[in-house]
């Protein structure tokens, strides 16, 4: 994994271009159920398996086939991911932003184990990650100095289609992470993007001018919900309400 950690971004963060083919980006698109989709104000979502209950537990339930294979699959195979995480990855939330649509900064939280894996579908996007307190001597470029004091650093990630993002340790605890509500990311460049060096196609983006424009993005967010209910508790809920008790 070590090649694929962005250089210059809190640690850990990796970038895989490519990580699935476009064949798999279609058939993945094609089999999210069309009928699941929460509509919110900005983008709309689904969660894979189902919704976290109010005190953020997972009722327990196998990801549907078109998840396990290709993407979980090859992300058991990439050393060391999720290794420390009690479930391996049992949920995934599935977030869709036309052009235009993004999500307001906001951290994960510790409902899950400290990380997370985004692969996105249809087209490019950029994450934009602020360090959420100040002056944090673990986090590469993050330590204020006279130049910086006061402001926050935004560290600018490009997610292209096909890719996987890992976020984990500071950058998962210690970072808020958002996307702007534009039609066209601007100003794309080696200075002004973490994960420049590690793009699958960074000439489009120069031939554009530095700007992408925004299509339809679909982003699989796979984590371990740290809370799963009890087999017991399960049943014990059905029967309640057979029973009407
Ligand atoms: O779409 C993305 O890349 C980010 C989604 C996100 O932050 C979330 O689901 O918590
Ligand atoms: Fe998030």
């Amino acid at each position: 994994m070590d090649a694929y950690l962005i250089p210059d971004a809190p640690s850990s963060m990796y970038y895989i271009s490519n990580f699935i083919t476009a064949e798999d980006e279609d058939f993945i698109l094609r089999s999210i159920p069309p009928n699941r989709w929460v509509s919110l104000s900005r983008r709309r979502l689904q969660a894979v398996p189902s919704r976290l209950t109010a005190n953020n537990t997972l009722l327990p339930s196998p990801l549907p086939a078109w998840l396990e294979k290709p993407v979980v699959e090859r992300l058991k195979s990439l050393n060391g991911i999720f290794v420390g995480a009690p479930h391996g990855i049992n949920h995934c939330l599935i977030n869709e932003y036309l052009p235009g649509q993004g999500i307001m900064p906001h951290e994960d939280g510790g409902a899950y184990h400290p990380v997370v894996a985004t692969v996105s579908l249809g087209g490019s996007i950029v994450l934009e990650v602020t360090q959420k307190r100040t002056a944090d001597p673990e986090t590469p470029g993050a330590v204020e100095d006279q130049s910086t004091r006061g402001e926050k650093k935004t560290w600018r990630i490009l997610q292209e289609p096909r890719s996987l993002l890992v976020t984990c340790g500071s950058a998962y605890n210690d970072t808020l992470h958002g996307i702007a509500e534009v039609v066209e990311d601007v100003d794309l460049s080696e200075q002004t993007v973490a994960n420049w060096s590690l793009l699958g196609d960074k000439d489009t983006i120069i031939a554009h001018g530095g700007r992408n424009e925004r299509p339809t993005r679909t982003s699989l967010t796979l984590r371990d919900v740290k809370k799963v209910s009890g087999l017991g508790s399960k049943l014990f809920g059905k029967t309640k309400i057979g029973t009407g008790r």
